[in-house]
């Protein structure tokens, strides 16, 4: 049984959406990404490597390295990026639209100790599209903020098959991973959390 849907802070969280048979199947075409298009540790523009490992699917991929944040239409090894699983578009289709598909899928994997500092997601061009977040195997605490740096925050323990749409007046609302439970899920056979996001960019 799916639990009630919750709003925190204009994010709309979809508490255990996606079933466990969903949930496999959603990784085992994800698999298939990475053997594409490996995962990589990005590197802050500080120089700093981000402890989440990541990887995309869809026209555009999301890249961080010394001379910044970007998309960009390669992986760093210079392939392009795989298209985004059918099974992951037809999430976007029934919970955001079906006029426009988007053109990232952002996947992160959070193995043990990995975090995600507070940030916005703003390197998209239009912020009237929200961003659809999947989230698969271990838990991971999501920190709201606010529109601004600083300031209260809530937090939620998000669970594998919860689903979160981060939209309308909350779309450059600042948030972040503070930490997962590692080896809470039976999901992933190796452990740790993965989180999709689906990006309109441009
Ligand atoms: O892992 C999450 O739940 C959030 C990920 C995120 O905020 C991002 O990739 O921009
Ligand atoms: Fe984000």
């Amino acid at each position: 049984m799916t639990a009630p849907e919750l709003d925190l802070r204009g994010f709309r969280i979809l508490p255990g959406l996606l079933d466990r048979a969903a949930q496999e199947a959603m990784v085992k075409a994800l698999r298939e990404v990475v053997q594409a298009a490996p995962v990589f540790s990005p590197q802050t523009p500080y120089g700093k490597p981000m402890t989440v490992r990541m990887t995309s699917a869809g026209r555009y991929g999301w890249v961080a390295d010394r001379s910044g944040y970007r998309y960009a239409e390669r992986h760093p090894e210079g392939m392009a990026w795989p298209p985004i699983p059918d099974h992951v578009l037809a999430l976007w289709r029934d919970l955001v639209s079906v006029e426009r598909d988007p053109d990232c899928c952002l996947i992160n994997y959070y193995g043990e100790g990995a975090r995600m500092g507070m940030h916005q997601d703003r390197d998209e061009a239009d912020f009237s599209w929200p961003v659809l977040s999947v989230s698969l195997g271990d838990e991971g605490l999501l920190r709201i903020g606010n529109r601004t740096r600083g300031g209260r925050s809530e937090s939620i323990w998000l669970r594998s098959g919860d689903v979160v749409v981060m939209g309308g007046d909350a779309r450059l609302t600042y948030h972040g991973v503070d930490r997962i439970k590692f080896a809470s899920s039976t999901l992933l056979p190796q452990g740790g959390r993965i989180n999709l996001t689906l990006r309109v960019v441009d």
